[in-house]
Order: C-alpha cells, then sequence, then structure tokens
C-alpha cells in the first residue's frame, strides 16, 4: 500500500524549496501525497497531488490522522497548536517537521543523517516518531565539518557567523533589497557622477539608513542594508542570544555526543540566503593539516575542501557561489597562531536547503526505505 504523506506549509518559502527537492528527487513517486492549507482548504493542491486533488484544513485532526507520515514547514506556532491535539487524538504517524519548537524534546531527533545516521537508527529501533530539522546555521556547519566531531578530536569550537535575511523569512528578504533600493536611489545622481565626492556619497547613505521609516525597517527592526545586526532570536537575558545558544545545545544533541563547549556571536549580514560562519578549534592534538582536508573531504558527498588561497577563496567560498547548490564548501582550513591545536576554518551553506529543507526529505526516504 503506498504511504499516505501529508504535506503542510509547503507553499511557504521554505516549503517550496522542499517541494523543489522532493519533485527533483522524485520523492513524489514513492508517496501518495495529502496537501493541506492553513488558509485555503478546498483550493486545488498542486501538480504533484495524485488521487487526493483537494487541499485539506490543516487543522482538521480527523484528516491529518489519516497520514502515515506528516512532513510540516507551516512553522512553530502551527506545531504548537496542532502537534500535541493530534498525539492526544492516538495518532502514531511520523512528524517530520522544520520548526525549532519540539527540537530538545527528549523524544524528537534533530535530524541530519549525513552526520548522525546513527543517532536516527538507533532512534527508529526505539520506535521514535518525531524528527526535526536542526537550526540552520548548526546543520550547515555540521555538513561541513561533522568529520572532526566525529573522530572525536573537537575540544572545543567557537564560531562567529554571517546569517542571511532569508533566516527571518521571505518577508526580511525583501525588506532587505528595498533597503539597497531606497538607499542606491538616494546617491544615484551621485554614483552616475564619476567626479562626485565618496565622503559626499557616504553622508548621504548614513543620513538615509538613519532615518529609514518604520515600515522599511518593519521586519528586522533596524536598518540591515549597508550594515549588520549582532543579534538573531530571542534575548535569553544572559547575555546570549537563543541562536547562539542553539549552537551548543543542537551541535551536542545532533552528534549525540556528551557537553562539547560550542560558543560565539550570530550576526545578520546583508546577503539573501546563505549563512557563512567562520569557525575556531582548539582540537584535542596537533593532526597535520592535509589530514583535516582529507578527512573533512572524505566525510560527505556534499561537502567541498576548498584551497586556502585568494584565488579559490574568492571564487567558490562566497554566499553568491553558494546559493541554491547542494555544496558545503569549507575552506580558510589553517593552523592558528595560537598554537597547532588550533584550526580555523570558513564555511557556507543554502539556508533554505542544508539548512531547512533537504533534512526533511531525506527523513521520509529513511522512513519509506526501512
Ligand atoms: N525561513 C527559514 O530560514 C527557516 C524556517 N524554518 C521553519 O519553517 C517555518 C516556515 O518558514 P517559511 O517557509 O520562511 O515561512 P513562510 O511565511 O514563507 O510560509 C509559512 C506559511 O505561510 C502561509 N502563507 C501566507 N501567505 C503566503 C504567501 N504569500 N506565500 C507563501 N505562503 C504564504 C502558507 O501557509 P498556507 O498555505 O497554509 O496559507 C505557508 O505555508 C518557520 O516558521 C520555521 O519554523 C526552519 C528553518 C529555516
Ligand atoms: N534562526 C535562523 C532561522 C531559523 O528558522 O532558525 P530555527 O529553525 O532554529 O528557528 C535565522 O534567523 O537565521
Amino acid at each position: 500500500m503506498t504511504t499516505l504523506v501529508g504535506l503542510v506549509g509547503w507553499r511557504g518559502m521554505v516549503g517550496s524549496v522542499l517541494m523543489d527537492r522532493m519533485t527533483a528527487e522524485r520523492d513524489f513517486d514513492l508517496i501518495e501525497p495529502l496537501f493541506f492549507s492553513t488558509s485555503n482548504a478546498g483550493g486545488a493542491a498542486p501538480a504533484q497531488a495524485k488521487n487526493e486533488k483537494t487541499l485539506q484544513n490543516a487543522f482538521d485532526i480527523e484528516q491529518l490522522k489519516r497520514c502515515d507520515i506528516i512532513i510540516t514547514a507551516q512553522g512553530g506556532d502551527y506545531t504548537t497548536e496542532v502537534y500535541p491535539k493530534l498525539r492526544a487524538a492516538g495518532w502514531t504517524g511520523h512528524w517530520i517537521d522544520a520548526a525549532s519548537t519540539l527540537r530538545m524534546a527528549d523524544d524528537a531527533v534533530i535530524i541530519l543523517d549525513p552526520v548522525n545516521r546513527p543517532v536516527i537508527d538507533q532512534a527508529l529501533s526505539n520506535g521514535g516518531r518525531n524528527w526535526i530539522g536542526g537550526n540552520c546555521t548548526v546543520s550547515c556547519m555540521l555538513m561541513g565539518v561533522g568529520a572532526l566531531y566525529k573522530a572525536g578530536l573537537v575540544e572545543w569550537m567557537s564560531t562567529q557567523t554571517y546569517q542571511a535575511a532569508s533566516g527571518g523569512g521571505a518577508q526580511h528578504m525583501r525588506e532587505l533589497l528595498t533597503q539597497y533600493g531606497t538607499l542606491n536611489a538616494a546617491v544615484k545622481p551621485l554614483l552616475d557622477d564619476p567626479k562626485s565626492a565618496i565622503l559626499e556619497i557616504d553622508r548621504q547613505v548614513i543620513a538615509k539608513q538613519r532615518s529609514l521609516s518604520a515600515d522599511e525597517t518593519a521586519n528586522f527592526g533596524v536598518p540591515l542594508g549597508g550594515s549588520l545586526i549582532p543579534w538573531i532570536d530571542k534575548d535569553l537575558g544572559n547575555g546570549m542570544s537563543k541562536e547562539e545558544w542553539k549552537g551548543m545545545a543542537e551541535t551536542n544533541k545532533i552528534l549525540g555526543s556528551g557537553a562539547i563547549p560550542v560558543d560565539g556571536f550570530c550576526v545578520r549580514v546583508g546577503a539573501m540566503r546563505c549563512h557563512s560562519q567562520a569557525l575556531t578549534f582548539k582540537l584535542k592534538k596537533d593532526v597535520p593539516l592535509a589530514d583535516i582536508e582529507a578527512m573533512i573531504a572524505a566525510d560527505n558527498a556534499w561537502v567541498k575542501v576548498v584551497p586556502n588561497t585568494r584565488e579559490a577563496t574568492i571564487r567558490d567560498l562566497t554566499p553568491v557561489a553558494v546559493t541554491g547548490t547542494m555544496t558545503i564548501p569549507v575552506g580558510r582550513l589553517r593552523k592558528l597562531a595560537m598554537g597547532p591545536e588550533y584550526l580555523g576554518a570558513f564555511t557556507i551553506g543554502d539556508q533554505l536547503l542544508w539548512g531547512a529543507a533537504e533534512p526533511l526529505r531525506r527523513m521520509l526516504r529513511i522512513l519509506l526505505e526501512r
């Protein structure tokens, strides 16, 4: 019998990337999809629908209960509202979720199978049914340098992130581009004149940034175009942002490891959809750089070691190079001045692919192939 898979949140930004990937990998050939909507029940399901061509109400527990597996990219509020009701109603299917709501629950696994397939398999054999996508920054980081953790080499790691606007959602991406346009328009005549003074352009740009309307900064709260914001997600009240807290909590949960210290600063920058991060490792021992590069390169099919040269770095290690690809480049690999156990690295990932959609569809495949 074909597996009935409920899809919730399929038309959002993460959901659309998920649909594209599922279509490209022919996942729909293996399932009977049942599409849900929070806003358009009764409307037409997308082209991937087979027998069930009408959108179901995403709050209808009876319809959700029909599914063997539910994949949701609808968001945390939806999970908070619907998931407990569904389980309370006796549903025993598999719940695959992009939202963070259930991530740290004891009965949930953070899924990133190229990194933690043994953790997933163990949970499956113990009857696990909740499979939650990790934080985008953590997932992209582990896809790049997971090999060092798997080899037990990491004593601690510090991350400095450069996170794209997409992490906030579609409206944040639009706001960033609108701000860039506003800034450009403010100085266009001066830019068009090669003899104009750069400091006058600079003065007018900062004046415009500081006077952007509330509408133009509604999502980020402050200007991001031509600036940066060194705080992402909630204020935990202890000097740490929630995004920074996730670094250690989720890394260790994904790996099923003890408490390897991971800490640093998470910063929003004016990139579109790739999260970048500079990493500092304290290794447990001095390992030759060539061995480290080989270990990282051999870890999975998507990681790519970028030679630590200017030419290769500016060509292959930028959000522009990586966006829309499954590749996770790791570059700037070098031993740091602090000593031979200190390793520097820089890595980038498309936060909508490995950071959100891809682990979900790969978990679906794992369930289908059992
Ligand atoms: N953005 C990110 O980087 C990441 C997000 N996530 C998780 O995924 C969740 C969803 O994020 P994201 O995809 O960015 O959210 P979106 O806002 O793009 O989509 C969420 C839902 O909004 C509804 N919606 C309303 N208007 C529109 C519209 N004009 N176009 C498309 N959908 C619309 C859709 O529900 P309906 O069809 O029912 O109306 C859609 O499923 C997040 O809340 C988060 O939990 C996880 C990792 C990364
Ligand atoms: N917090 C991430 C995006 C995200 O959705 O994270 P999480 O899945 O951990 O809530 C960012 O803003 O870049």
